[in-house]
């Protein structure tokens, strides 16, 4: 009945049964990030059962669904599920809605300001990865289920052509410098695993179960892992909320085997991996390519209009480049058209990728391992003097610049943008651990490991976060973070002289 309801409804129907429901009691907080706070529904038979509603924390902020439908289009529906947006909350609602969780919420993740309360009106309503497809609306068993969730950040290395082949940035993977930029003062919490080992599939020695130990040492200090347990809330209630666990080692019986779980279901869905990596493979340039792009743009006649089409922009968005209301309409129309075109040729560049990645070896793995990150092999690399001629590169990414058309720029900093948003996405797992009992027991002594394809129920597994990011990034955030990241790691880890000044 449900699941009827859901499909023939409508945005505001779905706002009438949000706002019939008590924020104070029909909630419970899920998590939150750095720019959303996730509540699921705590009333079971409602078609809100089957989705998290995710409130943003900036006020004024326009959800893009390109990245969205491009990770539909791309990965399939089965990993990215509906959405349903916009849901316009009255601040009221999400205000009491937020006030009531506040002490479950992480200091870290609150607003310095008094106001942070206040919450944007639009809203979204998100399959909820919570749940397991056959039991939506129904309850599930408290001390089985658990949810963990993987951010594969940064699953590729450079390959842009403006990079010396010596270059650290085409030897070492972004996550582990990046890694020891963040976490410089605080060395107890570096995570020293590589994420591009998820796409190995045959070297033992680079199963997804390596991955996770090494990730699950930075659990509570980092957000790559979360790990949730379902729990009964109320012994008479047969309904389960979900419990974040930061010490689960301690806390879980039988977490190894859970390990085991998780582990083997990312091992069945290494192809989602090796998808998610080419879409952040989108950045064929790099960030000072991009960066040189940006500010080309802007000193063009023409510039604002061309940074207008940028379709994740939010600086330059059609509408703030004209006044009247017929204008506006026009613009708004203008941008969604970009948005299309850019979703086109993305998808376009994925298919050239994909058949790139596939054509130079049939064997997906063994191409990769070609490409294998040298952050294991670190010691190797210190000390060496590489001479990176910064000089040489800054004149070539120039005169690349100035020689190519404003818009063949604006879709270099497109694709960089989609690779942004699939950078910082999250895979999240749901399973049910008794159903691996059986799986477990036998998996030594006879190969089994169809079970997971033939029972699809014990488990579901989907992408999360796939919000754009503001395109003023580009010059506010990440061509510092890796100019810094340059210089502290070459220094502190490498021990040679910045190779900036050379
Ligand atoms: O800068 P990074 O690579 O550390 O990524 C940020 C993430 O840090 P992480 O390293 O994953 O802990 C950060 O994640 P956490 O808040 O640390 O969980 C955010 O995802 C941030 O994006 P946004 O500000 O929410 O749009 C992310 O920022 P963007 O770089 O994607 O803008
Ligand atoms: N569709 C979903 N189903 C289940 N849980 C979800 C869903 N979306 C989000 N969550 C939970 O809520 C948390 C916060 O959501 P999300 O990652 O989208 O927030 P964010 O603020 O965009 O994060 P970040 O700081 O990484 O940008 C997630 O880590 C996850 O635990």
């Amino acid at each position: 009945m449900a699941e009827l309801l859901k499909a023939s409804m409508a945005t505001e129907d779905w706002k009438k049964l949000i706002l019939k429901t008590d924020p104070k009691e029909d909630w419970h907080y899920l998590s939150e990030g750095n720019a959303n706070i996730v509540f699921t529904c705590r009333k079971s038979n409602t078609p809100l059962a089957g989705f998290v509603l995710r409130l943003s924390k900036q006020r004024d902020f326009k959800q893009q669904l390109w990245p969205h439908d491009l990770a539909t289009k791309w990965l399939g529906k089965e990993y990215i599920g509906d959405i349903v947006y916009p849901i316009s909350i009255p601040k009221e609602f999400s205000k009491t809605l937020v006030e009531t969780w506040d002490k479950s919420r992480p200091t870290h993740r609150k607003g310095q300001d008094e106001c942070e309360t206040e919450l944007c009106e639009e809203a979204c309503l998100m399959y909820n990865w919570c749940q397991l497809p056959m039991a939506a609306n129904v309850p599930t068993k408290p001390g089985k289920m658990f949810t963990w969730e993987i951010k594969p950040k940064n699953l590729f290395l450079s390959s842009s052509p403006f990079i010396d082949d010596s270059h650290i940035r085409k030897l070492v993977c972004e996550f582990s410098r990046l890694q020891w930029h963040k976490h410089k003062n605080k060395d107890e919490s570096i995570c020293k695993h590589c994420p591009l080992n998820l796409l190995f599939k045959h070297n033992q020695d680079k199963t997804p179960k390596l991955f996770l130990s090494e990730l699950l040492k930075c659990v509570g200090k980092q957000s790559y892992l979360k790990v949730f347990a379902h729990v009964s809330a109320d012994s008479s209630i047969p309904l389960t909320t979900l419990c974040e666990i930061k010490d689960f080692e301690h806390t879980l019986e039988n977490w190894n085997v859970l390990l085991e779980i998780f582990s083997d279901i990312l091992q069945q869905h290494l192809n989602l991996f090796v998808k998610l990596s080419l879409l952040q493979k989108l950045d064929c340039y790099d960030i000072e390519y991009v960066h040189a792009c940006y500010r080309h743009l802007h000193t063009l006649q023409h510039g604002a209009l061309y940074l207008s089409q940028i379709s994740l922009c939010s600086e330059y968005s059609s509408s703030s480049l004209v006044q009247s209301d017929n204008k506006q309409d026009d613009a708004n129309d203008e941008y969604k058209q970009s948005q299309t075109i850019a979703l086109e040729k993305a998808y376009k560049q994925l298919q050239v990728l994909e058949h790139k990645h596939l054509s130079s070896n049939s064997q997906i793995n063994s191409s990769l391992s070609n490409n294998a990150c040298h952050c294991s092999k670190v010691e190797s690399l210190r000390n060496k003097t590489v001479a990176w001629n910064t000089n040489v590169r800054h004149t070539l990414i120039q005169q690349s610049v100035q020689s190519n058309q404003p818009s063949e720029l604006v879709d270099v900093i497109n694709q960089y943008m989609v690779s942004r948003v699939f950078r910082d996405c999250s895979v999240i797992v749901t399973f049910d651990s008794n159903s691996f009992v059986f799986y477990l027991h036998s998996k030594c002594s006879s190969n089994t490991s169809s079970f997971l394809d033939t029972d699809p129920k014990s488990y579901c597994i989907g992408v999360i976060d796939l919000d754009p990011k503001p395109a003023q990034r580009i010059k506010d955030k990440w061509i510092d973070v890796e100019t810094e990241i340059l210089d502290h790691y070459v220094i502190k880890v490498l021990g040679s002289d910045s190779p900036s000044n050379k």
